[in-house]
């Protein structure tokens, strides 16, 4: 029996996931610079964020966020009772008997925090984000060095093509259209050899360049298991592809 070669297990490291948070109550307590930085992961993430903290320590761009109503606002230090309906906590203060309390209580009620500073009372860390519309790159050291995860994070961004967003998108919209064209679950394994000889074959510009009738024209050739280039697509007619006679593109097994 063949040999086979499994990826070694490496303990230590985190679960980096993309936590859907949309909707969800994020209480921040603390509102200064750290703070800051939270509220605006959050927000981005969509999130319902409620900050409490006393309006004297406010740094300007959380006192931004709250006149323009983005958060809810309470002026006064934490009491237990901010985590009644709270999803997610996270505590930003420069008290660390507070930020202790604060971490025993979600504790006792199961609610995952991040309390900044103390790195063993966190049941997730931040990581140095790179977005770009719908792309988001996260680099964590894992507690070993923040501002190297700042610098690695961008000199990854510095080195990505920069339509890389935008091409993101079109697919996104080419996918979600395929989904319409061939919704049955049986179709599975078939829309993502289709979706992935697409992303394989399809140069990023041609991706940008895709526009709402280049992606009607594409899915035209989804049934027969074919991916012709873009510029076939945009040629219509005069390429030849809308004669298909099975010689050229990509066939996919059904
Ligand atoms: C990535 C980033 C995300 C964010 O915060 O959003 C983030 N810290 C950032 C910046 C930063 N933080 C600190 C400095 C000063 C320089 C330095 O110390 O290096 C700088 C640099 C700066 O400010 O430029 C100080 C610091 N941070 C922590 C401690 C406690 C300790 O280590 O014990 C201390 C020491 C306090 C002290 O010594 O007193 C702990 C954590 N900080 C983390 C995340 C988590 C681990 C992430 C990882 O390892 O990758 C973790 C474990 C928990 C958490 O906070 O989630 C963000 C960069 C975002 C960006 O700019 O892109
Ligand atoms: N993890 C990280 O990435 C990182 C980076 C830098 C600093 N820190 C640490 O994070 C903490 C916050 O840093 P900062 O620069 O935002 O501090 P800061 O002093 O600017 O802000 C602290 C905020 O907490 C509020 N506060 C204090 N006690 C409170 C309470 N009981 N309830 C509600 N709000 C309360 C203050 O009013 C203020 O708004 C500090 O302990 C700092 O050392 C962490």
């Amino acid at each position: 029996m063949a040999e086979h070669s499994f990826p070694e297990v490496q303990g230590g490291g985190s679960l980096i996931l993309a936590w859907q948070v949309r909707n969800k109550r994020i209480l921040v307590v603390g509102g200064g610079e750290v703070a800051a930085g939270r509220i605006l992961n959050v927000l981005n993430a969509d999130a319902k964020v409620t900050v409490v903290s006393p309006r004297a320590g406010l740094n300007p761009e959380v006192a931004h966020r709250i006149e323009r109503g983005q958060v809810t606002y309470h002026d006064r230090k934490f009491e237990p009772s901010d985590l009644d309906d709270a999803d997610m906590v996270l505590t930003a203060v420069d008290d660390p008997e507070a930020s202790s309390q604060i971490w025993r209580l979600c504790k006792e009620r199961r609610i995952p925090a991040n309390i900044a500073d103390v790195p063993p009372e966190c049941d997730f860390y931040f990581g140095s984000v790179h977005r770009d519309g719908p792309l988001q790159i996260m680099v964590s050291t894992n507690g070993n060095g923040p501002k190297l995860a700042n610098i690695v994070r961008r000199q990854i961004a510095a080195n990505l093509p920069e339509n890389i967003g935008d091409a993101i998108k079109k697919v996104g919209m080419l996918r979600r259209k395929l989904r319409k064209v061939a919704p049955a679950i049986e179709e599975g394994p078939k829309r993502m050899q289709w979706m992935s000889k697409v992303c394989e074959s399809w140069s990023l510009e041609d991706l940008v360049e895709m526009d709402e009738q280049d992606m009607e024209r594409l899915l035209g050739f989804y049934k027969p298991g074919i991916v012709p280039s873009f510029e076939e697509i945009r040629l219509g007619d005069e390429s030849g592809v809308w004669r298909f006679d099975g010689s050229f593109g990509w066939s996919v097994v059904c």
